[in-house]
């Protein structure tokens, strides 16, 4: 019986670059991606996407504009992943590295998909035009997507 666990994942933006996070330690070790965590049982999805951007980013923000939906299964695994997507170009802070992640700026022509969760490159295109998007992902291990859906929401 699979069961679905919430997570977040939030992107900040800053005019023509994107604020990623070298992961650690932990899931996703050793790639670049958004801040973002588990969903704790007394927090709405927003607050706890604006909870771990604080806690992984040091930055602090008012409000996040919902970006997408994106669902991981990965084979031989009951749990179903469900990552909200957050973005925002509004901000308080400074980027300061935390046990979990080291900050950086990249020019969005220079996002590097090669050291990033192989569905990125995917999904990515969505966020950055603000169309919101709606994604699932067969994983086999953690770098080959063996089948997916990827589609606008409106
Ligand atoms: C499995 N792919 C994937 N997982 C993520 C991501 N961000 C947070 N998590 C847990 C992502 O971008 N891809």
């Amino acid at each position: 019986m699979t069961k679905t666990k919430l997570y977040t994942l939030a992107l900040i933006r800053s005019n023509s670059n994107i604020l990623l996070g070298m992961k650690k330690r932990g899931f996703g070790v050793g790639r670049w991606n958004g801040f973002g965590g588990k969903v704790h049982s007394n927090e709405t999805v927003l607050e706890a996407a604006k909870r771990e951007l604080h806690e992984e980013s040091g930055l602090m923000v008012n409000e996040l504009q919902e970006a997408g939906t994106l669902r991981f299964e990965f084979i031989g695994e009951t749990e179903i992943m469900e990552v909200h997507v957050f973005t925002t170009n509004k901000f308080e802070g400074t980027p300061t590295e935390s046990e979990e992640m080291r900050p950086q700026w990249f020019p969005i022509s220079e996002v590097p998909f090669d050291d990033m969760w192989p569905d990125d490159i995917l999904w990515f295109p969505f966020l950055l035009k603000g169309q919101k998007f709606s994604g699932y992902f067969k994983f086999k291990g953690h770098s080959e997507i063996l089948d997916y859906t990827l589609e606008p929401e409106c």
